[in-house]
């Protein structure tokens, strides 16, 4: 569980204040998420989920807000936050920022079917089609820059053969970003899009939450970011997982040709990316009362496999 900072009754009573959404009946913290801080909460009125920003810079958290919001008014099933009083979507809680969402129905799988692939590639593409009229911008927090100054923290504490994987990935992002990735397709997208983030009600999808690392960049990373977590399953493999989501995706949004010559080295970008992201959070764990942490090895093994044999993007 990640409860970086527990919440009190007192301090939910006088968040309601700010809100026209009823008295606080019961909450609960909630046993997913690394990230941020999150609360179920119950009102008389409904129920929410509460989120305590932990990392985000402050001033990236409108853009955060306002994409949710856009997504929401445009079909795509996800979180809609929910506006104080006065407006706005961010209030404060222990002095940081925090917001409430709408509480979806349905449930995040661990073992999802290709059925349930094929429903998540009809939404992703949605969601990279919907965000067309969303002007706002932000760049990628975790690019390649912060992998950079995160890579040289890590050297410190990795043993040898995984700073020279480091080094060697690092030079080839940087070549891949000049030869490939300038001319890819980009758009506002998810960038986390793993299998905790998504809820489904049967093969449906019921909602995208998580929307705390959206930016703008290359839609293939979105497409890169779920082979890696939703078509692998101990170290293998699931084509007919990968292909029911991208027969989905591409029938709504075919992939460019600067997309199909960038695909093998953005799956050792995303590979690369949750590699050193995980390590950070295992190296350098920020604490709190119930944290955790997720394993950087499998991520670690995807970016060999990536180097060896990627899987590909044509469709039998
Ligand atoms: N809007 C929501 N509706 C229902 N459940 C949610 C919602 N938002 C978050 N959750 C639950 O909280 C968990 C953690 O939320 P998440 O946003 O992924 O946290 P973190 O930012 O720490 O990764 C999710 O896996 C899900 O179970
Ligand atoms: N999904 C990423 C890390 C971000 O975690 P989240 O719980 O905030 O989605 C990973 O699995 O490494």
């Amino acid at each position: 569980m990640s409860v970086y900072t527990r919440v009190t009754e007192h301090d939910l009573r006088a968040l309601l204040a700010d809100y026209a959404i009823g008295e606080l009946e019961d909450h609960q913290g909630i046993s997913a998420g690394v990230t941020n801080t999150n609360y179920f909460v119950d009102t008389t009125l409904g129920r929410w989920v509460l989120t305590l920003f932990e990392q985000s810079d402050p001033v990236e958290l409108p853009f955060f807000m306002q994409l949710m919001d856009h997504l929401a008014a445009h079909g795509v099933p996800g979180a809609h936050p929910v506006a104080r009083n006065d407006g706005g979507f961010l209030s404060s809680v222990q002095g940081k920022p925090a917001a409430l969402v709408y509480r979806l129905e349905g449930a995040s799988t661990q073992m999802p079917s290709p059925e349930q692939c094929r429903a998540l590639g009809g939404v992703v593409a949605e969601m990279h089609r919907g965000v067309g009229g969303f002007t706002a911008r932000q760049a990628n927090p975790r690019d390649l820059t912060w992998i950079d100054a995160a890579a040289v923290r890590l050297f410190e504490a990795l043993p040898a053969d995984d700073c020279r994987l480091l080094v060697e990935e690092i030079e080839f992002q940087r070549q891949a970003t000049e030869k490939h990735f300038n001319d890819l397709p980009r758009a506002v997208i998810h960038a986390d899009l793993f299998r905790d983030n998504v809820l489904f009600r049967g093969d449906r999808v019921a909602g995208v939450i998580d929307f705390y690392y959206a930016c703008h960049e290359c839609l293939l990373f979105d497409l890169a970011g779920i082979c890696s977590d939703w078509a692998w399953r101990d170290g293998e493999f699931l084509a007919a997982h990968w292909q029911a989501f991208l027969a989905a995706y591409t029938r709504r949004r075919p992939l460019t040709e600067a997309e199909i010559a960038a695909w093998p080295a953005m799956l050792r970008a995303v590979a690369l990316r949750f590699w050193v992201s995980r390590l950070i959070d295992a190296y350098f764990p920020m604490g709190g009362p119930d944290v955790k942490i997720h394993d950087p090895a499998p991520f670690k093994h995807l970016l060999l496999a990536y180097r060896d044999d990627p899987p590909g993007l044509t469709l039998p």
